[in-house]
């Protein structure tokens, strides 16, 4: 990717008036294709999320878009940017159709033949044809997901940052958005931040993981597994049986499942565990020091 496309961030700090550091020098580059931000409560995603859609101004730091420089001129990332937040603004009476037709008129969408088209193209593309006439109220975690994301195409950004999207949904609803995602993803650049491994693990063809406001591994999530290759041991553990220092334990219907990094460990118990992603984002956080609840 040539450094004048794309989204570029170098250096970004950002602290809030009750002293917290949220940012501490983070840089970026996502081109196009979906990028995944993971990291535990409280690393920092959302105070990053809010920074490059311009909700926020950093303390220091550079956000470039296709080479322009996003803080000198904010309005020529706005115009490109699709942002899916946490928490959708909630108009519960309306319908899903009359909503998206206020926001893209809004969104300077005025010819009325066009708006049109391009809404129906987007429930279309989400799947609420069937359900755009019916109110918000009556709609579920999974369907208010998608049409978040209907909202967020209009006008078909070039950016298209996505917060905590599939937190709270059951697997045909996830599975669901995933597929919306992921052709979004085919046509822009989609920037999305979740604490759930598998999210990225399934969609993701890049990822960055952040922790105490610091991107502490960046890469493609094939190269990232294949350098843990035959570093990784497993062993089942009975319940009530003392365990051994871990990079993580996973239950299981016997006690528990452990796995941990390094040489072939002195137990004969450990065989060699096949790495996944969540191997590669404890171990992240296990190098960055953090604490997590393994
Ligand atoms: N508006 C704010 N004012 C003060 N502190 C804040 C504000 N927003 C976030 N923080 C703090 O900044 C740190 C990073 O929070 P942030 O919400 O960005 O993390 P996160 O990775 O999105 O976490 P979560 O997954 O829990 O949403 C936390 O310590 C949080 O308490």
């Amino acid at each position: 990717m040539s450094v004048d496309s794309g989204l570029q961030v170098r250096g970004l700090r950002k602290r809030y008036n009750n002293g917290v550091e949220a940012l501490r020098g983070v840089d970026l580059s996502v081109g196009p294709g979906m990028y995944g931000l993971l990291g535990p409560n409280g690393a920092g995603k959302s105070s990053l999320m809010r920074t490059l859609a311009t909700l926020q101004l950093p303390d220091a730091g550079s956000i470039h878009l296709d080479g322009v420089d996003v803080l000198r001129g904010p309005d020529h990332l706005r115009r490109r940017l699709g942002y899916l937040p946490q928490q959708l603004g909630a108009y519960p009476g309306v319908s899903a159709r009359d909503l998206l037709d206020r926001f893209a008129w809004l969104k300077g969408r005025t010819d009325n033949r066009q708006r049109r088209e391009e809404i129906e193209a987007l429930l279309d593309k989400v799947n609420l044809q069937q359900a755009a006439h019916r109110a918000l109220a009556t709609y579920s975690g999974g369907m208010l997901r998608r049409f978040g994301i209907a909202m967020a195409l209009v006008g078909s950004p070039r950016l298209v940052i996505v917060d905590e999207p599939t937190a709270g949904l059951d697997p045909a609803e996830r599975n669901r958005f995933h597929r919306v995602l992921a052709d979004v993803a085919a046509e822009s650049i989609v920037l999305l931040s979740t604490h759930i491994v598998e999210d990225v693990e399934n969609l993701c063809s890049r990822l960055a993981v952040l922790a105490g406001g610091q991107i502490i591994v960046e890469g493609r999530p094939a190269d990232l597994l294949a350098a843990e290759q035959g570093r990784l041991w497993e062993a089942p553990f009975s319940r009530g049986e003392s365990l051994p220092e871990a990079l993580h334990v996973a239950a299981s219907p016997q006690g528990s499942r452990v796995i941990v990094h390094g040489e072939r460990p002195a137990d004969p118990r450990f065989s060699p565990h096949a790495p996944r992603l969540e191997d590669i984002y404890y171990l992240a956080l296990a190098q960055a020091g953090e604490a997590v609840d393994a």
